[in-house]
């Protein structure tokens, strides 16, 4: 096996323990890298170490890298539909991989490169391909509109292993819904780092969600 081999397996161990620490992962549209360094220094300064930077914008692989540089962060590639971009995503620096589907080649490719993957799982069907495919941690998107906490409860009864990051939908309100099941690894979301106030710089405004957010997780709210 290649040496970067031996690196990406020692960072799944790494990977689960930073995402779910948290148990909260910030999914990220970022319209400009520029915005990269101030975003991974307010995400931190509001007590995160992971964050989902999705392949929806062309500035993904820049940001990754970039925010990649902070060692207090976790940063791993969201919406990653094929194998290019997730070379692209290596390349960078990701430390891990999220689609919001279940895509066998990207996950095949993830799996041959050791990088950790979550693919999107929301049907017990789909559930069964992660399973058959070795993984037991699964994105489900979009939560909220396919049936919530609720869906994820029943989901967990008959996979006692498998564990959901429910992310699509999630706010303060129906966060402590979803932090309360012990199937849920990690909650992702938008809403503390929302495009408006990426776009408008609002960094303290970040770090102040980021932190509410984070207090949340820690049922200090
Ligand atoms: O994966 C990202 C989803 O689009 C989540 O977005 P949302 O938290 O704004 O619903
Ligand atoms: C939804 C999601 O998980 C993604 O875009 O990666």
């Amino acid at each position: 096996m290649p040496s970067i081999m031996v690196m990406y397996v020692t960072s799944v161990h790494d990977t689960e323990q930073a995402i779910g620490q948290n148990r909260l992962l910030p999914v990220v549209v970022l319209q400009s890298a520029a915005d990269a360094e101030p975003l991974a220094a307010a995400l931190t300064a509001g007590g995160l170490r992971s964050v989902e930077v999705t392949f929806r914008t062309d500035a993904a692989a820049e940001a990754i890298r970039i925010m990649a540089e902070n060692p207090d962060l976790l940063v791993g590639a969201g919406t990653v539909l094929t194998t290019t971009q997730v070379d692209a995503a290596v390349a960078s620096g990701a430390k891990f991989v999220v689609s919001p589907g279940f895509s066998p080649r990207v996950v095949n490719y993830c799996q041959e490169l050791g990088i950790p993957v979550y693919p999107g799982a929301a049907t017990a069907t789909e559930i069964q391909m992660a399973l058959d495919a070795g993984l037991e941690i699964v994105k489900f998107f979009p939560a909220e509109q396919v049936g919530g906490a609720k869906m994820i409860k029943a989901l967990a009864a008959p996979f006692k292993n498998v564990r959901f990051i429910p992310t699509g939908g999630v706010n303060t309100a129906n966060l402590p819904d979803y932090l309360a099941l012990p199937a849920v690894f990690a909650v992702g979301g938008t809403w503390m780092v929302a495009p408006d106030l990426l776009a408008a710089g609002k960094w303290d405004e970040v770090t102040r969600l980021t932190a509410a957010a984070v207090a949340l997780t820690k049922g200090e709210l």
